[in-house]
Parts: structure tokens; C-alpha cells; sequence
């Protein structure tokens, strides 16, 4: 038969200390060792295993020793009575009795108590109860019975099994694991290193926000195998202090601290550690509390009073503390660690975020009862303790955390720029459907505009320059033919008024107006000057020009056109498809002013050509070319009025017999 003490310490697990997350369950154990003999677990208090960062409350277990030979021969009286997980003090009833998460009574061995499945981090047990109870006893088994005799593996307390149990997780793990250990006590409220090169000296205790309470300077002692580790815990063992008295001939002046680093060896994960400073990781303390006593009772003197006032004190505090730490409300406050080594130190354990587990010892003899009294009030008070057990914040542990959160803030501001890159490109789409139609329509429309207003504005150039050539060669023209005029005026004036008659121009035979009317000259082989002026006349301007041509010349030149339809020198050129192109004038029509100022006014009108600025209504066409053009043209009907005119004055001067010449005496064709 075995029993279990049934340590259910729910833990959170870091993914890096696989060996925790391998440990077996408690409550497995208990069911399988079948304890049902002597170790019962409070179903009410039993923990689940619960999520991470739950209020776990503190573990505690009830351990009764088995009446010593010093007690049995005092006739002492066993007054305690274990019935599951309760116990009953003498005289008082079931409403009395004190319940615990497990209870031991004086019958189980050391086998029975099982080592903490720690799943924690940071677990700490520790046992505390009067002087003589048997809390070094459970831990570490009795005393050694000799300098380098061993303790018997069934007489070994729960740290050489956890030891023992720990390296058994370790090779099964698989991974490389790195242990540490540190040892050390609090003697009269100082800090002494039991693993230290020297002799042991008070070393400092300090505070950080990283690491909380600490010992300064405190030797952590790497070591590989479980024969090493019982050597350091023999080795503390045998610096700690211990002393004689009356109710325990080995009693522990001291309170130890025993703590088991656990971290992987991976170099990436791990940060370095430095001089004296543990490494993160899990955690495993062991706390042997020296006992409270009665100096009364175990008749200390001088320096074994003096550590007991110590001893007393810094459980007083401890006590405060765990009080305090019953009121939810307190513990939000000040807890006050600061009182004591011994609060300080187990500041993590108590209030932390580690897991803690206490077994209580008392002994069951009578003599002892209000001492016993005093520890069951104690534990069970203790027992109301929570903590919230959480993976250290060591940088190890927060780097992936704060990588997953920078991951999971840049995947969130990446949905939501890509969300507002949706919106703008939705929004830019829908604009860019109607507003890119528009544009290209409106672009193309206004391509093909300007293309088409360009082709105009090129025609329109072409004709306006077309038209200010013409203009300017029918200027010309009119100039040459009013300066002939005029002088040809100025010579018939000159003749005029002479006293003989002037030869008769056959040209004057005709009822055409004169040959003078038109400056191009008659150029016939009869008559090369006028007979009024003398002047050479022009071939053309003859009336009968094509009749002496064509006696000249025979009927009609070859290659050629009657000399009639040949338009003058100066004639406009006429365009292929111009609608005045089929009409060809005459050669009478050449010699008509008003034909020139037809030929002027009634020129292809370009259709994109600007319009001329319109004149009044009554008022005579406006000549294209110009003012000049205009003026040319009155000047030249002007002339022709002065002509006639001296024509008809020259005429009424003649003898009647020439003026009466018929018809058949006209001259003869020049
Ligand atoms: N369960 C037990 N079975 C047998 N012997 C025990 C048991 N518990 C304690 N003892 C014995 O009782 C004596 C006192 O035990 P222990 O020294 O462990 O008490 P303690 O509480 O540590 O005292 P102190 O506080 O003075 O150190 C020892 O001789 C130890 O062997």
C-alpha cells in the first residue's frame, strides 16, 4: 500500500521547459497508488488544471509524525486524531476539525510522500510547524548518521526524491537541460551561502522589477547528475546550523532555501547569464523552516534564545503576511516582505506568480497540542492563500510574445490598409469609368476639331493669299492702264484745241466706244496710232482687230484660239473647276470697265475665306483687293467720262461732209 501526498500544483508551462509539461498528474498518481488507505485529498480543494494566470491557492498538507521515543517515554498521549482530510483536535467536534488537501498520519513512511509535481515555473514547498515536528525530517529524511554515511534511500526526504525524480524526467526529455543550484539559510535574520567557495559570510538581499527579491552574490552550482546535486545538498546540510535542545536533539537554527534551476541549453534561447545570477527558467525551491518554540519549553539560553527570538520573529512575519494576503482587498496593498529575510524571499511564493506547497508537521502528543493548535490555525489560514501562477517575464520568455504581437498589429494594420487601398481603388474605378469616357470622348472630339478647324484656317490662309495676289496683280494692272489713260488724255487734250482737223480714226467708224478706251494698245500692221491722239493703239483694241487678223493671219491661227477668246496678259487666272472658267469673254469685254469690275467684284469667293466688312446697303460692291483696287476703278470710269465726252466735243467740230460718210466708205480695216 502506498499513499500519495497529493501536490496538485497546476502550473503554466513554458513551451522551452519541456519537462514540466511531461511531469504526470498528481491526481493520476493518487488514483492509480490507490491511497485511499491513509491519504486522502479535499475533492473541495483539489485544483484543475486550469488556463493560464488562474487564482491557485496555496497547497497545504498536513503531516502528523509518529510519537517519538522521547515522547512515548514521557507518557505522552497521541491526542490527534487524522480521519481523510481532516483532522480532529482533542475535544471538539466535527465542527472543529481542521481540513487540508491531504493529511498524513504517523503510519506513512517516506515513500508515501510523494515529491511535488511541480508544473510550475516557480514551485516552492516548504514546511513549517513547531521544533522537533519533523520538517527537516520530510524534507531530507533524518540526520545523517555519519559524516559521509548517506541517508537510506527509504528514509529520504522529498527533495532527494525530487532529485531523483527530476533526473528521470530529464534523460527521458530528450532535449538538453541545464541545472543549477543554489543553497543557502537565514540565520539570525542574515543571508548565508551554504554552497559557498569559502566560509560562509552574510551576503545582501536586493530588488529589481525583473527579478523581484534576490541574494546578492549567491553561488548558483551547475551540475550534471543526481550524485552531484545530493552532494551539494549534503554540503548544505552539514554548513547549516543546527543545535541541541530539549525537544530535538538535531534542531535547525536556521531557515534553508534550497532552489533547483531548470532552463534549456539551447544558446538562442537562453540569455547570458551573469556573474551569480541564476538563470531564468523553471524553478524548484525547497524551504525548511526552522521551528517556532516555546523557549520555555525547550529551555534555550543565551545564544540558542537569541535564535529562537530570530526564528520566532521571522515567522511572526511570515504570518503577517499571510494574513494579509487572506484580505483580497489588503492584498492589492502593501504586503510587508520588507519585515523579514524570510518574507522577502518567500515574497515569490507566497504572492507571486509561482506555485506553493506547504506541509504542515505537528506532532501529535498532547504536550505539544497548543503548538499544534497554533500550526493548523496557521496552515489553514495559509491554505486561503492564492497566487497566480504565470511564466516568469524573462526576456526569453517575451521576445516571441512580442513578436507574435508586432505580427499580429502589422497583419492588422495590413487588412486595414489594404480595406482603405480597396475603398480608394473601388472609388477611383468608379470615377475613372465616366470621368476616362468623358475624357476620351471629349479629348478625341476636340482632336478632331482642332483638326478640322486647322484644315480651314489652312484653307482659309491659302485663299486670302490667293485673293491678296490677285488683289495686288489687278492693282497693278489698273495702275498701268490709268496711267495710259491719262496720258493718252493729256494728248488729246494737247490736240484738241489745234486749228487743222486731225486725220480720222477708222476705229472711230464703228459705234463702239474708242479704242482709247483700253490702254493694251492695237498693234494692227493699218493704223498703229490713233487717229485722234496719234497714239500707238493696241492690237486688240481695235473693234475690227479680228477682221484685220484674220485677213492677216488666215481664219484662224493653228494650235491656237481665236484671238477673242484669248483673255489678256493681265486676265485673272481662271481655276479648272471655276464656274467662271466656261464663259469666255469677248474681247469687248476686256475693253469694258465695267467688265473689269465684274471680273473684280465677282472672283471666286472662297467659301471659308473671313467675310469683308460689309458695306452700306446702296453702296456698290466692295472691290476685292483693296481700296486701291476701288479707287483705281472710279478713276478708270472717270477717264473713260472725260473721254467720251472730248469725243463728242471733237465729233461736233468735224465738216458735215465727213461726219455724213456712209457706211461703204469706211476705211479700210487697220
Ligand atoms: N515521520 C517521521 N517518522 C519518523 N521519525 C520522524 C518523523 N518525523 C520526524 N521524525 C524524527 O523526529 C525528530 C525531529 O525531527 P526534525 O528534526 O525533522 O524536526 P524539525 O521540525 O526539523 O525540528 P527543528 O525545527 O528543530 O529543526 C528527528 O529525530 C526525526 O528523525
Amino acid at each position: 500500500m502506498c499513499a500519495l501526498i497529493s501536490l496538485r500544483c497546476r502550473q503554466l508551462l513554458d513551451h522551452r521547459i519541456e519537462i514540466f509539461l511531461a511531469l504526470v498528474d498528481i491526481s493520476q498518481q493518487f488514483s492509480e497508488n490507490g491511497n485511499s488507505r491513509c491519504c486522502h485529498r479535499d475533492p473541495a480543494r483539489s485544483l484543475e488544471p486550469g488556463p493560464e494566470g488562474p487564482e491557485t491557492p496555496i497547497q497545504v498538507v498536513l503531516r502528523v509524525r509518529p510519537m517519538s521515543a522521547a515522547e512515548l517515554r514521557r507518557g505522552e498521549q497521541s491526542v490527534l486524531h487524522c480521519s481523510g482530510t481532516r483532522t480532529l483536535p482533542p475535544g471538539g467536534g466535527p465542527e472543529v476539525a481542521f481540513r487540508f488537501a491531504a493529511v498524513l498520519d504517523g503510519a506513512r513512511t517516506q515513500e508515501d510522500v510523494h515529491a511535488p509535481a511541480a508544473r510550475s515555473f516557480s514551485c516552492t514547498v516548504f514546511t513549517f510547524g513547531q521544533t522537533g515536528s519533523g520538517k527537516t525530517y520530510t524534507l531530507t529524511g533524518p540526520p545523517p548518521q555519519g559524516e559521509g554515511v548517506p541517508v537510506p534511500p527509504s528514509l529520504a526526504g522529498i527533495m532527494q526524491r525530487t532529485f531523483s525524480w527530476l533526473f528521470d524526467r530529464v534523460q527521458h526529455l530528450g532535449a538538453p537541460v541545464t541545472l543549477r543550484a543554489s543553497y543557502l539559510e537565514i540565520y539570525n535574520e542574515q543571508v548565508r551561502d551554504l554552497l559557498s567557495l569559502g566560509s560562509p559570510r552574510p551576503l545582501p538581499v536586493r530588488w529589481n522589477k525583473t527579478r523581484g527579491f534576490y541574494v546578492e552574490q549567491l553561488r548558483v552550482v551547475e551540475f550534471g547528475s543526481l550524485e552531484a546535486l545530493m552532494e551539494l545538498l549534503q554540503l548544505g546540510l552539514s554548513r547549516r546550523r543546527s543545535s541541541a535542545h530539549t525537544l530535538n536533539q538535531a534542531s535547525s537554527r536556521s531557515h534553508a532555501l534550497l532552489t533547483l534551476y531548470i532552463s534549456c541549453k539551447t544558446a538562442q534561447q537562453m540569455p547570458p547569464v551573469g556573474p551569480g545570477e541564476p538563470p531564468v527558467g523553471g524553478k524548484l525551491c525547497f524551504v525548511d523552516l526552522a521551528g517556532s518554540e516555546k523557549v520555555a519549553a525547550t529551555g534555550s539560553r543565551g545564544e540558542l534564545m537569541l535564535e529562537a527570538n530570530s526564528i520566532n520573529r521571522s515567522l511572526l512575519a511570515l504570518g503577517h503576511c499571510i494574513s494579509l494576503l487572506l484580505d483580497p482587498q489588503r492584498k492589492q496593498s502593501h504586503i510587508p516582505f520588507r519585515d523579514s529575510k524570510l518574507t522577502k524571499l518567500l515574497a515569490d511564493s507566497l504572492g507571486g506568480r509561482g506555485v506553493t506547497l506547504m506541509v504542515a508537521c505537528v506532532s501529535p502528543s498532547a504536550q505539544c497540542l497548543p503548538e499544534t493548535l497554533s500550526t493548523l490555525r496557521y496552515a489553514s489560514r495559509a491554505q486561503r492563500v492564492t497566487t497566480r501562477p504565470q511564466a516568469p517575464k524573462s526576456p526569453v520568455a517575451k521576445q516571441p510574445q512580442h513578436l507574435e504581437t508586432d505580427m499580429l498589429q502589422l497583419q492588422e494594420e495590413n487588412r486595414r490598409l489594404q480595406f482603405q487601398l480597396d475603398q480608394m481603388e473601388r472609388k477611383a474605378s468608379g470615377l475613372r469609368g465616366t470621368q476616362m469616357a468623358w475624357a476620351q470622348r471629349n479629348l478625341y472630339g476636340m482632336l478632331q476639331e482642332f483638326m478640322l478647324e486647322n484644315e480651314r484656317l489652312r484653307k482659309e490662309k491659302s485663299q486670302l493669299q490667293s485673293s491678296r495676289d490677285l488683289a495686288r496683280n489687278e492693282q497693278h494692272v489698273l495702275a498701268q492702264q490709268v496711267h495710259e489713260l491719262e496720258r493718252r488724255l493729256s494728248a488729246c487734250h494737247r490736240h484738241q484745241p489745234g486749228p487743222g482737223p486731225a486725220p480720222l480714226c477708222p476705229c472711230l467708224m464703228v459705234p463702239a466706244p474708242s479704242c482709247h478706251a483700253l490702254p493694251p494698245l492695237c498693234s494692227c500692221p493699218w493704223r498703229h496710232l490713233c487717229p485722234l491722239c496719234q497714239a500707238p493703239l493696241a492690237h486688240w483694241a481695235c473693234p475690227w482687230r479680228e477682221r484685220h487678223l484674220q485677213q492677216v493671219l488666215g481664219p484662224e491661227a493653228p494650235g491656237s484660239r481665236p484671238l477673242s477668246a484669248r483673255p489678256p496678259p493681265w486676265a485673272p487666272p481662271c481655276s479648272p473647276g471655276s464656274a467662271k472658267c466656261p464663259r469666255e469673254r469677248s474681247h469687248s469685254d476686256w475693253t469694258q470697265t465695267r467688265v473689269l469690275a465684274e471680273m473684280l467684284t465677282e472672283e471666286e469667293v472662297v467659301p471659308s475665306a473671313p467675310p469683308l466688312p460689309a458695306g452700306p446697303p446702296n453702296t456698290s460692291p466692295v472691290l476685292r483687293g483693296g481700296a486701291g483696287v476701288q479707287n483705281l476703278a472710279q478713276r478708270l470710269e472717270a477717264l473713260r467720262e472725260q473721254i467720251g465726252s472730248s469725243l463728242r466735243r471733237g465729233r461736233s467740230q468735224l465738216p458735215h461732209s465727213e461726219g455724213a460718210r456712209s457706211p461703204g466708205q469706211v476705211r479700210p480695216p487697220c
